[in-house]
């Protein structure tokens, strides 16, 4: 096998600075991507089959293509070249073929059955061998966007496998990344990839994990805001594991329970972003003014109103009291119940501060890290643009 035959594709994970869970509500999101990422490598298979690795959660799966294809009547509706919703029974057809159980939402469920409606859905009639494997430096389920850069990435790397859309590689340019309806087509599928493994998402994630960079996210409308990702941010996985789908479908349920209660402070939460888009915008256009306490007091309220809405966690609050007792300001990102906090750095910051909040930090048995954000969205590779440290997991 010639290595131009295989394919690297990669996506990056991101933080939500304002607006997680109200965003399901049609409310403004603002995200931003990390220097983290998803890579996948896709190539050819000789033996009819398709074949799965995934390393992060421990899965390596193999279907015969004949298999496969008998399942492709029910997905038949879906080659089109619109993205197709799955429905309950695709779903329901999918994890009795895989062998899951009715109810089953474990990480490796979840992304298998992902894989395969998007590979039913995207490939086509004649189902082609291949081999994937993704790896990730994203932890899984910490509130990073590590299931939109896992959708993004398969996505991209079986539209563009399937000829779908353009190969970058043929190109000389020295980021390998597609046109802008090409990224349209490979985020609305990542957002169908999303919906097997959240249920109900906003579409928020997977558009950081495609377009990259800050974006102002609502309702399916995305509008990037240059030159306003100069934050430092201290990123804390809380390293208690949770599941967005339940994250989000708690909320749906509270939110059902206590309309009038749980309404206003959605709104409130949207108030939250449209104040920190404005004050990033003063910051940028050099409009004096206290902007980074501004900064600070909409963490603190909004952390208060994820809590109010169910999304809290004891190790959470626990990392909030911490960077408090420093004079950092920090809130759960992501569907919380667990996962990861950001913590605001001031320009100003002392870095001893911020070295002894880390370290209190990790004598609670959390992980901790200083960001870049800000990084690409989806972009191909080959294989000799590789780096070693990351070929090797391949
Ligand atoms: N590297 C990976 N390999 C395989 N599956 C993955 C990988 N990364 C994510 N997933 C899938 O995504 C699921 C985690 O998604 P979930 O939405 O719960 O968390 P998250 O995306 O990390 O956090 P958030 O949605 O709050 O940003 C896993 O259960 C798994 O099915
Ligand atoms: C919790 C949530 O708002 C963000 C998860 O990163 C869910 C979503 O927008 O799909
Ligand atoms: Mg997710």
């Amino acid at each position: 096998m010639t290595t131009d035959k295989e394919l690297f594709v990669s996506a990056p994970g991101k933080v939500i600075l304002h607006g997680e869970h109200a965003v399901v509500y049609g409310k403004v999101a603002l995200a931003v991507s990390l220097n983290l990422r998803t890579y996948l490598r896709i190539r050819p298979c000789s033996n009819n089959t398709v074949q799965v690795n995934l390393p992060n959660i421990g899965a390596k799966l193999s279907w015969d293509i004949s298999e496969l294809q008998t399942l492709l009547p029910h997905f038949q509706a879906n080659l089109t070249q619109e993205p197709t919703s799955p429905t309950p029974d695709h779903l329901a057809i999918l994890k009795k073929f895989a062998g899951f159980a009715e109810g089953s939402i474990d990480t490796q469920s979840l992304a298998v059955l992902a894989f395969l409606y998007l590979y039913l859905s995207i490939c086509g009639k004649d189902l082609p061998s291949l081999d994937m494997t993704v790896w990730s430096q994203l932890p899984t389920g910490a509130g990073l966007g590590s299931s939109a850069a896992y959708s993004v990435t398969v996505a991209t790397a079986l539209l563009t496998f399937c000829s779908r859309i353009s190969d970058p590689r043929k190109e000389k340019a020295e980021m390998l990344r597609w046109m802008k309806d090409e990224l349209d087509l490979i985020n609305r599928w990542a957002f169908q990839g999303e919906k097997v493994i959240h249920g109900n998402p906003s579409g928020v994630d997977n558009a950081v994990a495609t377009w990259g960079g800050l974006l102002r996210y609502q309702s399916g409308q995305i509008t990037p805001l240059e030159r306003v990702s100069k934050l430092q941010i201290v990123l804390t996985n809380t390293q208690v594991p949770r599941s967005t789908k339940i994250l989000v479908a708690g909320v749906k349920d509270k939110l059902h329970k206590f309309p009038s209660i749980l309404e206003p402070v959605l709104s409130s939460i949207n108030a939250i972003a449209e104040e920190c888009q404005r004050v990033l915008e003063d910051l940028v256009a050099g409009i004096p003014g206290d902007h980074y306490s501004v900064l600070e007091e909409l963490i603190d309220i909004n952390q208060h109103h994820l809590n109010v809405i169910g999304v809290g966690h004891p190790s959470l609050d626990k990392v909030c009291q911490v960077t408090a007792s420093h004079g950092l300001h920090s809130k759960l990102t992501g569907s919380g119940g667990g996962g990861c906090a950001i913590t605001l750095l001031r320009p100003d910051v002392n870095p001893s501060t911020v070295q002894e909040a880390k370290e209190k930090l990790t004598d609670c048995g959390f992980q901790c890290w200083e960001t870049i954000i800000g990084a690409p969205g989806v972009l191909a590779h080959s294989s000799c643009s590789m780096a070693e440290d990351i070929m090797k997991f391949f």
